[in-house]
């Protein structure tokens, strides 16, 4: 099945029965705007110790079929980011920012305006899909429901045979008999095939993925990423993929947003990510990555540990942990502001212009010890 917009040739020019639509005057699009436009977000939560500052000053955005991957440590703020921007925060408080959906006003949106857009045009994949998957409902009826809540006149036996398509293309075999089994009966990577059917459902126009292979062993990860890569082709979306693992970054993302304390430390074209890093946070993360054609003795991990949120110093978050300018004065008293560093990438550093010939240094000093 192929998963193909009523106009292939750009996202937005939809049929009425879309919840919403791009701005289109004579039948032409009027403003291409990013699909999700993250605009100097910030998010705090109160808690008896102190408010943590988990998101701050936040900006990036997304294209149409653009992957997106934003990167960092555990606790950097990666999620609160997306959940914060789709109206989805549980305790947390936006201090600062805009969002935007493809040009609309997404922190402004009434309510029951972006609970249409969720699950519809923007929609979410999570680490663990036992969570995403009701366990008392058969996978297949979950999938002809998402089906059903955004397309209401849609006949049951439609969304049926619409929803064994899904779990076909998904990979799920046998999916007719498969439609009437419980997640309890699928594997967990099985159940994420589920979450991915349910999530490409009504062709999105952003995927939100928030570590989604974390849970699964390696060789259902590569089937799953790869999965998520036919279904961003085949429906145009954006997506924005989470994770910690930069292993997961080379092979899906076309941009990297890096992430440290809260806040965007780096972003880049993901083949500059990775072959000239401009921030020595990104550096450190590289470093930490096993590769074949190194030696295990050769990977470098970070010293420390990330900041507490709730106490942030005034510098450079990341003075503490760098090698490459600790204990400078600049780095210690003033917050480098995300600047760019050349024509495609932005970087927060003091000393950017010493990172590359810093990090070749570095890289040398522990070849030759290895
Ligand atoms: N309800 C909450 N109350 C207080 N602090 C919170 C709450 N939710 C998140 N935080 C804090 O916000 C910070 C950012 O959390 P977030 O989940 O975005 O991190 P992350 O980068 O996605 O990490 P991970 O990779 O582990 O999911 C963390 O330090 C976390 O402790």
């Amino acid at each position: 099945m192929r998963l193909s917009r009523e106009t292939p040739t750009f996202v937005g020019t939809r049929g009425p029965r879309r919840s919403w639509s791009w701005p289109i005057e004579n039948g032409v699009v009027v403003a291409v705007a990013p699909v999700l436009d993250i605009s100097d977000l910030t998010v705090e939560f109160d808690t008896p110790e102190g408010t943590v500052r988990a998101v701050d000053h936040v900006s990036y955005s997304v294209d149409a079929g653009e992957t997106l991957a934003v990167v960092g440590e555990t606790g950097c703020g990666k999620s609160v980011t997306v959940l914060a921007a789709l109206g989805l925060l549980g305790a947390g408080r936006i201090v600062s920012g805009a969002v935007t959906f493809g040009g609309a006003d997404l922190l402004d949106m009434p309510a029951k305006k972006r609970r249409r857009l969720l699950g519809h045009d923007l929609t979410m994949v999570f680490q663990n899909p036992m969570t995403a998957l009701n366990p008392v409902m058969t996978v297949g009826r979950q999938v002809a429901e998402t089906l059903l809540v955004h397309e209401p006149k849609m006949s049951r036996g439609t969304a049926r045979d619409r929803a064994i398509e899904l779990l076909a293309m998904v990979g799920v075999p046998q999916p007719d008999v498969r439609y009437n089994q419980y997640p309890h009966e699928f594997s967990g990577g099985m159940c994420q095939r589920v979450v991915i059917a349910m999530a490409i459902a009504n062709k999105p126009r952003l995927i939100v993925a928030d570590e989604p292979t974390t849970a699964v062993d390696v060789t259902i990860q590569a089937q799953l990423l790869d999965l998520l890569r036919v279904a961003r082709e085949e429906t145009g979306a954006a997506v924005v993929m989470i994770t910690h693992d930069l292993g997961v970054v080379a092979e899906v993302a076309e941009r990297v947003a890096v992430m440290y304390a809260g806040r965007v430390v780096e972003m880049a074209p993901v083949e500059q990510i990775f072959r000239s890093p401009r921030h020595p946070y990104t550096v450190g993360l590289l470093s930490c990555l096993p590769r074949l054609d190194r030696d295990v003795s050769e990977l470098i991990p970070i010293p420390g540990a990330p900041p507490d949120l709730r106490d942030v110093a005034r510098g450079c978050p990341f003075e503490p942990r760098c090698e490459m300018s600790a204990a400078r004065s600049a780095c210690q008293n003033t917050r480098p502001p995300l600047m760019p560093a050349d024509p495609n990438s932005v970087s927060a550093c003091h000393f950017v212009d010493e990172v590359e010939s810093w990090a070749r240094a570095r890289r040398g000093n522990v070849e030759e010890a290895a």
